[in-house]
């Protein structure tokens, strides 16, 4: 693969030590597959993020999951795990709950999932292929496994609208599943607020589902040299359409963040010679 011209990757290149690497966990790192606990991490993708924390200010995943659980779906039976790559930051559940260095900081969980808990089941009872994944501090209800996915997620918008409404929390749709969670809180704040805590230069942010927009919102409001990356895929477009540079899924995006690792490694000896 051949790095794209674009600004933002140059920025990236010409001053590493200046920029934050932020990227989507499911969609983007791991594959999307039927059973989101079997959704582990593309094997090369640890091994590539270490590489690139080596030459930059930082590398962050932010994503809907806990950050417990992108870590053991990103350890590897062989090689580096995630856990591994120097300096990681996971910003979990839309940037509420943050891992670094093997210590977790999270506020309560909402009052308001107990709601949802005692009422979801019932919600979706008969709902062949339909599944409740609780998350501690948020629920998601996946349609994936139904027999006519896009139709049982259709069909769940407005209740689960109005559930989370009855229990005063927000809806994110994303990649056949609707999730409830707390409001206040987006992947576009989460970044935000990561690139003023280390005094970012440039900025890099790759997803793949609607959740990510914000966080590329994030990239266009931060006044920096940024580029944004979509992981794509034929279910989501919306991304697509607002990014910079499109890869083929997680296979692509590893892809990507080695040629990127092999242009700074490149520059640098050059530099140094
Ligand atoms: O922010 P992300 O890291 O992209 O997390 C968003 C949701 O991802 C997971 O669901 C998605 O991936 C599953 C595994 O591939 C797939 O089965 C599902 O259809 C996708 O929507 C996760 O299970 C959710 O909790 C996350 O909110």
């Amino acid at each position: 693969m051949t790095l794209p011209t674009n600004d933002g990757l140059d920025a990236i290149m010409a001053d590493p030590a200046g920029a934050v690497i932020g990227l989507d966990f499911d969609g983007t790192l791991s594959p999307i597959v039927a059973d989101p606990a079997q959704a582990y991490v593309h094997p090369e993708a640890p091994a590539v993020l270490a590489e690139l924390a080596g030459h930059v200010r930082a590398v962050v995943i932010v994503t809907g999951r806990p950050p417990a659980t992108a870590l053991a779906l990103g350890a590897a039976p062989a090689g580096p795990s995630l856990e591994d790559v120097p300096g990681l930051v996971i910003l979990g559940h839309y940037g509420l709950e943050r891992w670094e260095g093997g210590r977790i900081t999270a506020p309560p969980p909402p009052a308001g999932l107990d709601l949802v808990r005692a009422r979801l089941p019932e919600l979706v009872r008969g709902m062949d292929g339909v599944v409740i994944e609780d998350k501690e501090r948020a629920v998601a209800v996946h349609t994936r496994r139904s027999p006519d996915p896009a139709a049982a997620l259709d069909a769940l918008r407005e209740p689960v609208a109005r559930l989370a409404a009855d229990a005063g929390l927000a809806v994110e749709p994303g990649r056949m599943v609707l999730e409830l969670r707390p409001p206040g809180m987006d992947k576009g704040r989460a970044l935000t607020a990561f690139l003023t805590e280390r005094g970012a230069r440039s900025v890099m942010f790759v997803g793949d589902d609607l959740g990510d927009l914000a966080a590329f919102d994030a990239v266009d409001a931060a006044g920096l040299p940024g580029v944004r990356v979509c992981s794509g895929s034929a279910e989501v477009t919306a991304l697509a359409e607002r990014a910079d540079v499109v890869v083929d899924g997680p296979a692509g995006v590893v892809a990507l963040l080695g040629d990127l690792c092999e242009a700074i490694g490149k520059r640098s000896a050059r530099g140094a010679s």
